[in-house]
Formats: structure tokens, sequence, C-alpha cells
């Protein structure tokens, strides 16, 4: 488990973390996401120790990083800076790594069997690819066979095979009962991956909870609805608490209410529908909306459209504020 209290990180005059509160559970995988420079990285090099919080504290499994006694078998990071001598060929930095660890050598072969390295453990890294770089980034995370894993990026580089196959290493690894926090500024990876999501924003948390409920937070019910009368049924239709919006001829965006009511409006009218689909928001929808405040940079046009929050977004965020709130008053 990891757990963060108020947790900040400032660097001169700017604040990379902004007091976060979090806890990562074992037994599922949890995903940080946010957009580039939201402070991922940075919150990650504090829980391992490789930067020391402005602010606040982490531990890992209740220790800090540091007090651990021996820090590789009790949390294992792949970080975005690896430290790989390109002369030493996997093998020998991993030979090298446990000996230091007191790891022994047979977990070796056991990592190097688990990422796929075989074929070129014997060989330079510096001739590896970006993608072969990862496994063994991933390789060294898991020397110490740790309760704990961190994984910053951990698709960056890789092919549709290699995306594959950490992902279902990442839920294994859960499924094992371990503790799995891995990045990604992906909400499309994350959809796929992650069971459970921490959001991150300009430094700050804004959302923790699961996958599910962040798109079920959203509260809104969609449907498009195509009709030789669109002009009839919106009448219908219309009542408080129900939107509705003609996009082309004989289509209507309707809000508020489920696909049944509107089919049984209709057919007490004789008016007929030709389409009824559901929209469920994507989590990249939904993503958006929650970080669209939150996003470092953004162009002139895009901030002109957003002068306030919208009514879906006052709506939206409040399961996953409740699951944050939960988190803080812990
Ligand atoms: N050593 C440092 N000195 C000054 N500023 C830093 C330092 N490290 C990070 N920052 C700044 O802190 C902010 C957060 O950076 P961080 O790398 O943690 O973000 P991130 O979410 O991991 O983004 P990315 O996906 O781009 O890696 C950024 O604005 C970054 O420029």
């Amino acid at each position: 488990m990891i757990q963060a209290r108020d947790l900040a990180k400032v660097y001169g005059a700017k604040t990379a973390v902004d007091g976060v509160t979090f806890t990562v559970h074992p037994g599922r995988v949890t995903g940080f996401l946010g957009p580039n420079g939201a402070g991922k990285s940075t919150t990650m090099r504090m829980i391992m120790g490789l930067d020391a919080p402005t602010r606040g504290t982490v531990t890992v499994n209740g220790e800090p990083y540091a007090k651990h006694r021996a820090p590789l078998r009790e949390i294992g990071a792949l970080l975005e800076a690896r430290a790989v001598h390109p002369g030493r060929s996997a093998y020998s930095h991993l030979r090298a790594l446990a000996a230091t660890h007191a790891i022994p050598t047979s977990r070796v072969d056991e990592v190097i069997d688990m990422t796929g390295l075989g074929a070129v453990a014997r060989k330079k890294v510096k001739g590896f690819s970006l993608g072969m770089g990862q496994r063994l980034g991933i390789a060294a995370a898991l020397l110490g066979d740790p309760q704990v894993v961190i994984l910053d990026e951990p698709v960056n580089g890789l092919d549709p095979e290699g995306v594959l196959w950490v992902r279902n290493l990442v839920k294994y690894l859960a499924s094992e009962g371990r503790t799995v926090f891995l990045s990604s500024h992906l909400m499309s990876e994350m959809s796929q991956t992650a069971d459970h999501l921490i959001v991150i924003g300009r430094g700050r948390i804004i959302a923790d909870a699961p996958i599910q409920d962040i798109l079920d937070g959203r509260g809104e019910i969609r449907t498009r609805v195509r009709t030789d009368r669109p002009e009839q049924l919106a009448a219908l239709l219309a009542r408080e608490g129900v939107s509705i919006r003609a996009q082309e001829r004989e289509l209507l965006e309707v809000s508020g209410l489920e696909p049944r009511e509107i089919a049984q409006t209709a057919l007490g009218a004789g008016v007929l529908v030709y389409e009824l689909t559901p929209l469920t928001a994507s989590l990249e929808e939904a993503y958006l909306e929650l970080t669209k405040d939150d996003v470092e940079y953004r162009s002139e046009t895009s901030h002109a459209h957003d002068a306030g929050p919208s009514p879906e977004r006052a709506a939206a965020p409040a399961a996953v504020q409740g699951v944050q709130n939960q988190e803080a008053n812990r």
C-alpha cells in the first residue's frame, strides 16, 4: 500500500505537486493519469525517496522508502530516467543489481523469462530498442519480487504487442495481491488496464475513484434519436430536466431520458423512430472534462470556449469527489 498525505513539491517558483492525499491499495491496478507536466513523475520520485517532499509525507507499506531495510524487495519501480551502463548486457546489469541487494542469481533468470528478454539478455544494452529498454526496466523493477510495483509510463515506446504484454503483466501482478501503481497520460490505455484511477492536473488530485465511477459520475444519459418528425417528438419529450438538441435533419440528441421512455412516447404518438442509440461517455471524454481546467499549456482559442464550468462538469464529478472527500477525511 502507498499512502501520500498532503504531499507537495516546489521547485523554485514552480509548484510541481500541490498537497496530494491518496492511497494506492493492493490487489488492483491503480492508474495515475494526468496531462504532461501534471506532477506524476515528481510524485513517483517522492514515493521512491529520489526527491524530498517540500511538505507532507509518503509511505510504502507504512514506512518511508528510505526506512526499508531491503527496499528492492519491498518496492520495485520503473521511472523515466534509467541508469543502465550502455556497455553492459541486460543479464550483467540485472546480476549486478541482484548481487548488491542480496537477491539470488536464479531470480535474474526468472525476470528475464518473465519480461521476454531471453533472446537479447546477453547483448549490450546500448543496442536496445526503446521497447527492450522498457522491458529491462520492468525486469529490474520485479527483481526483488516486491509487493509494491510502480511504473512510470511503462508503455511508452512499446509496439502493440508490448503494450498488451504490459497490460497483462500488471493485471497479473495485481491479481497476486500486489500494489500496482502506473502512470500514463493516455486515457485510452488506462481504460483498458486500470481498475482504479487517480487523476492529477497541475499538481492536484482531480479524481480518485474506480474507473466505472468516473464514468457513471457524469450522471448523464444521452441518446441519439433518428425520427422522421423531430420537431413533433422534441415537443412531446420536452420537460424539466430533459435537454434536446437538434443535430442534423431527422437527428436529435436527448439527455435526461432513458431510451425506453423516448420509444414509448414516440409509440404513443405514432411517431416513427428509426434509431435509438444510448451514448455513454467514453473515459476519454470524462478525462477531458475532468482535466479541462488543469492542462498546463493551452491555446488562447481553447481557453475562450471554457468560460466557467459547464452544467455537465458541475453535475458530473459528484461521485468522484465523494470518493475523494472520503479519502481526505481518512
Ligand atoms: N527538477 C525540476 N526542476 C524544476 N521543475 C521541475 C523539475 N521536475 C519537474 N518540474 C516541473 O514540475 C512539473 C511537473 O512535472 P512532472 O515531470 O512531475 O510531470 P508529469 O505529470 O510526470 O509530466 P510528463 O508526463 O510530461 O512527464 C512540470 O511543470 C515540470 O516542468
